[in-house]
């Protein structure tokens, strides 16, 4: 069986990737994961200027997953830039993923005219979702505002583009959040990012320093909610915008069922985190012999096909 996958006109070898946040805050740890069987990388999320985060303890593994409140720290828009560039050149056959977002719509609209008039010829994830910047909302959980947004980047914005979404919890929210999406040329959208502001305690005290404790959950549990996600847009939306799967991805058989719902490329966060780039080759062998046991040749032999009762 092979893994490889097609998102938007780039093919992958392997249908596994990062998770934005999870090696990949600069050129060593994306070195690592280009090294590993990852079929691509995604950068940490980039900010116009670049940023320090929260106070530490910011990131806690506990056995069934992880709570982080990071507060966006990365090296800058322009470091992330540079390095992709440069990988075009010493990777020419290989497409990346470049994360971004403004700390205001003025920075999101500055960094995407610069990507758009840089030589950046890979796939741009822009994140809705980041639940850890005190004082700011997750975009895309107020829909009017990421459709204005949305509207006016495609009135510039001419390369290939993805989103990156907050887990929704309602029917409605999904047929809405869906009706806006299919409005636009996306790429892709990449369901979930971390389920916002959980609460993990140890003993009597919270684990993290920043927002008292509160932050992003992931891992284990977050896999029923991020299937959900992933088969509810993708029964929704128009076939030519794929769907990325995060979330709750410890085994080939959990990636078996985020292509099942329909994700065409499946990311790797606190797995990663805890398991070291050595999580894609075990996990990528655990598919294809789910796979193979099976009778199926590629994803898209079962991308979608889940059955109902
Ligand atoms: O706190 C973070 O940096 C962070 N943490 C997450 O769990 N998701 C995100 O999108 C971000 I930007």
């Amino acid at each position: 069986a092979t893994t490889k996958t097609k998102i938007g006109d780039f093919e992958f070898e392997n249908c596994f990737m990062n998770a934005a946040g999870v090696y990949c805050y600069d050129k060593n740890e994306l070195e690592q994961v280009i090294n590993s069987q990852a079929g691509t990388f995604v950068t940490k999320t980039a900010t116009l200027q670049s940023r320090p985060g929260n106070p530490e303890p910011r990131y806690h593994d506990t056995n069934l997953g992880s709570i982080n409140s990071m507060g966006l720290p990365n090296l800058g828009f322009d470091y992330y830039l540079e390095y992709l560039l440069e990988l075009q050149k010493t990777h020419p056959d290989r497409t990346f993923f470049f994360s971004l977002v403004g700390m205001s719509t003025e920075d999101t609209h500055a960094l995407l005219k610069k990507v758009q008039e840089s030589d950046f010829k890979g796939i741009t994830e822009l994140n809705l979702s980041c639940p850890n910047v005190p004082g700011k909302p997750q975009i895309a959980y107020d829909l009017e505002t990421t459709e204005k947004l949305l509207t006016d980047i495609f009135s510039y914005f001419k390369k290939p583009l993805g989103v990156k979404l907050p887990p929704y919890f309602d029917i409605v929210h999904f047929d809405q959040a869906a009706a806006v999406f299919n409005k636009f040329p996306l790429t892709f959208i990449n369901c979930i990012n971390s389920i916002g502001n959980g609460l993990v305690i140890e003993d009597e005290s919270v684990v993290i320093k920043p927002k008292n404790g509160f932050g992003g959950i992931g891992g284990e549990y977050i896999k029923p909610t991020a299937l959900a996600n992933v088969h509810a847009f993708y029964k929704r939306l128009n076939p030519s915008i794929k769907i990325i799967g995060t979330g709750g991805v410890l085994t080939g058989q959990d990636a078996f069922e985020h292509i099942l719902c329909g994700a065409s490329m499946v990311q790797i966060g606190t797995t990663l985190h805890k398991e070291g780039p050595s999580a894609f080759e075990r996990i990528t062998n655990e598919l294809k012999a789910i796979m193979d046991k099976k009778g199926y040749k590629t994803i898209e032999d079962f991308r979608g096909k889940l059955k109902y009762l």
